[in-house]
């Protein structure tokens, strides 16, 4: 089944010319973000997309570019929409995911809200399920190297698309995914100063072969990536709002 991905932000976490590195990923009538960071709800409200025509959420990891726009989601879609969609959150992020990132602002004992799913339907997953979606689509999430005991999870989207979360460069894998897994598109983080220490860096995706670099969209850049327009060898720069057909 084809996809559709665009990007709600395709910046880093201190890029302030895009937004953050958020993913709405289409498919078969399906709406899926993976990540919801503090500049999503924005983004989305540009893009004249109302937050309840998503179905569901996906979590990679919890740092702010990441999951900050939650709280502002959790309350409009509660108390705005009147609706509950998909949180679909690794098992080992979903208590740090409330206890610190969110609970701060959500929790209301008062009014009964104590928990996650006082506001989405949660549902918690681990690295290698195969996650039914909706007729012909999946997800599959791999951890991906990013920052010592924060986990971070990269996703297979139907078989055929890897997105990277955070992660450093991790040359093995991105050649399980091109050989072994046959993925056709690899949307791939990007760093463009080096040394890279928790990204993946330019220099160091420019060793991948040009095979697999043909198969490379490039995101979560800083600012300066005009400078290196024509600089990214095969891969391509990705472009926010801009919706990518993949087949
Ligand atoms: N050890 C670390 C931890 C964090 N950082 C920076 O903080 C950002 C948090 O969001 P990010 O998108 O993961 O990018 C991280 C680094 O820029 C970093 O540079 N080194
Ligand atoms: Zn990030
Ligand atoms: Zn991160």
């Amino acid at each position: 089944m084809s996809l559709q991905i665009q990007m709600l932000g395709t910046g880093s976490a201190f890029a302030k010319k895009f937004y953050n590195n958020n993913a709405l990923v289409y498919c078969n009538g399906y709406t899926l973000l993976i990540d919801c960071g503090f500049t999503a709800p924005r983004s989305l409200y540009e893009l004249k997309i109302p937050l309840n025509q998503i179905d569901a959420i996906l979590i990679t990891h919890i740092h702010a570019d990441h999951v900050g726009g939650l709280e502002e989601m959790a309350f409009q879609l509660k108390y705005v929409f009147n609706t509950r969609i998909k949180l679909i959150v690794p098992a080992t992020i979903v208590d740090p995911l409330w206890d610190t990132s969110l609970k701060g602002g959500l929790s209301n004992p008062a009014e009964g809200m104590t928990g996650l799913d006082d506001y989405f339907e949660v549902i918690i997953v681990d690295e290698g399920d195969i996650i039914p979606l909706h007729d012909g689509f999946n997800i599959e999430l791999v951890l991906t190297e990013h920052i010592p005991n924060k986990p971070s999870y990269s996703v297979y989207l139907n078989d055929n698309t890897f997105f990277s979360a955070d992660m450093k460069f991790m040359p093995a894998l991105i050649h399980h995914v091109h050989y072994e897994r046959k993925c056709k598109y690899i949307l791939h983080e990007c760093q463009l100063f080096s040394p890279g220490l928790v990204h993946a860096t330019l220099d160091e995706l420019l060793t991948l072969p040009e095979s697999i670099q043909e198969k490379i969209l490039l995101m979560h850049y800083g600012d300066n990536i005009s400078q290196f327009v024509g600089n990214t060898g095969r891969m391509e720069i990705m472009e926010q709002h801009r919706i990518y057909q993949f087949p």
